[in-house]
């Protein structure tokens, strides 16, 4: 108690921002968390926003912290280099990611890796590559689904479908039966990430992370074969066809194969859930605002019709110019608040707006209140796509992505993909979504797996080059 209290004793030259550390040990944890469960999950941030301002302390998962609901103050954090801030997770979310995790190192390797997965991420190589791969896996997927009788879980199809895709550009794996060994072990793996921080036989923490080196083993296999294949070409560097690719032509010498092997198993946490779940709420927001279906579906049976006629294959340049789909992702993103906020904590103290964060504590910036605040957002609960015809999505009033030197590198391959799912869906089927409740934490999901009643479209047989699947 006396450390803790130590710890968190006020400076009188340098005042900490208002509000409450809560009880000791557990400061205010259980109310955030309370909240988070309930209907009105930014209910604890507002209260205190209203008492002390858009930036205040509080004390949760175990850290002081200053929580940061201003976007000003969110954007300097998220910008400032390792000298300042370092990512802040949870103790079993950093003992099963490893400390060699592209989501835990800093400095001059965050930047080669990072800078080497963003560009492979943006290269038309691979935005081609997947969108061949995704109109395939999402026509063969939508192909087998029953008319009416039974509901469709919108949550576990695209689960399914983003999965292979994700282990196609990261590994270069193809469906079969490693991708199905990853996928039990990638399961049992995530089963850990909120777990309690002990690691004996037994606990949920050692069998994920048991899960993580069964998973390892195989990468590292992959490498292998790609290595020796490489050394048979004798000095004619391929293209790179998949991140490990990239990963292993590098010629910095920074990266082992370790590093790499660890890093494809952590690049899955970030994207296995939220493309999945970015399509999923926009079906949700979609099935209660008729209007924007409708709009949405006239966009896309234009393309599609247009393209029919031109008899061409869709490419990744046509998803991205539907301008009204893309602004339906960007209000889903706006909306659904995939991730909350982001922790990082102070290596040093820093000033920033008049606000003092000491050396030691965490900042919590929580993109939520920003995306949802009415002083920036008009009517900011209700699902309305129209409002970004006229705004700037690059804002640091929209952070969906996060921003700065971790900017999430997959940005533009979670709008591919979730235009991808959506154009198939909406051209090939009428449908009509049940009841179902967004559940906040730990993670945003839907309470019952989104279902909704599809109905074929007459005549909508998919066609291209490479698959055809008859109705
Ligand atoms: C809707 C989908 C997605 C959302 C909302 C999202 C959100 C984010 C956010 C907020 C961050 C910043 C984390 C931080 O600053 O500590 C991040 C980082 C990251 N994201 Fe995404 N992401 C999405 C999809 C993807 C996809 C598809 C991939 C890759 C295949 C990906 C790979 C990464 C990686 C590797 C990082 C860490 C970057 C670094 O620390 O250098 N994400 N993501």
């Amino acid at each position: 108690l006396h450390l803790a209290r130590l710890r968190t004793r006020p400076d009188p030259a340098r005042p900490l921002p208002l509000g409450s550390l809560g009880w000791p040990f557990l400061g205010e944890t259980i109310e955030f968390i309370s909240a988070a469960y309930s209907p009105h999950p930014e209910s604890f941030m507002n209260r205190r926003r209203l008492l002390y301002g858009n930036v205040f302390k509080s004390h949760i998962f175990g850290s002081p912290t200053i929580v940061s609901t201003d976007a000003e103050v969110s954007r300097f954090v998220l910008q400032s280099d390792a000298h300042a801030f370092v990512p802040s997770y949870p103790k079993s979310v950093s003992e099963l990611m490893g400390e060699s995790s592209i989501l835990l190192i800093n400095g001059s390797l965050q930047r080669r890796v990072h800078g080497l997965i963003g560009a492979f991420f943006k290269s038309p190589q691979l935005k081609s590559q997947i969108t061949t791969d995704m109109q395939f896996y999402v026509r063969r997927s939508l192909a087998t689904w029953p008319d009416t009788t039974q509901p469709i879980l919108i949550q576990n199809q695209t689960k399914h479908i983003v999965f292979q895709i994700l282990i196609k550009g990261l590994i270069g794996l193809d469906p079969g039966d490693e991708m199905d060994f990853l996928k039990t072990q990638f399961q049992e793996f995530i089963a850990g990430l909120m777990s309690l921080p002990v690691k004996f036989p037994g606990t949920r923490l050692y069998k994920s992370l048991q899960a993580k080196k069964r998973m390892v083993m195989l990468v590292k296999k992959i490498i292998e074969e790609k290595r020796r294949r490489n050394e048979s070409r004798r000095g004619i560097r391929p293209n790179s066809k998949d991140v490990i690719d990239v990963l292993i032509n590098d010629t910095s010498g920074q990266l082992s194969d370790d590093l790499i092997s660890d890093n494809m198993i952590d690049l899955m946490i970030p994207a296995e859930d939220s493309v999945p779940l970015l399509v999923t709420l926009a079906v949700k927001y979609l099935g209660e605002c008729p209007l924007a279906l409708r709009q949405l579906e006239e966009e896309n049976m234009e393309l599609k019709e247009r393209k029919s006629q031109q008899s061409q294959d869709l490419e990744w340049n046509d998803f991205m110019s539907l301008s009204f789909t893309q602004d339906v992702i960007t209000e889903t993103l706006r909306l659904g608040n995939i991730i909350g906020g982001i922790m990082r904590k102070a290596v040093k103290d820093v000033e920033v707006k008049g606000h003092f964060i000491p050396k030691g504590w965490c900042v919590f910036t929580y993109f939520r209140s920003v995306h949802l605040d009415e002083a920036i957002y008009e009517d900011p609960l209700s699902f309305n796509p129209w409002r970004w015809k006229e705004k700037d999505v690059s804002a640091c009033n929209f952070t969906p992505f996060g921003g700065g030197q971790r900017l999430c590198p997959g940005l533009d391959l979670a709008r591919l993909e979730a235009s991808i799912f959506l154009h198939h869906f909406v051209t090939s089927f009428t449908w009509v979504a049940e009841e179902d409740q967004v559940v906040n934490f730990p993670t945003v999901r839907m309470k019952r797996g989104m279902p909704v009643r599809v109905t074929r479209k007459q005549g909508a047989c998919e066609r291209s080059s490479s698959i055809r699947v008859e109705c």
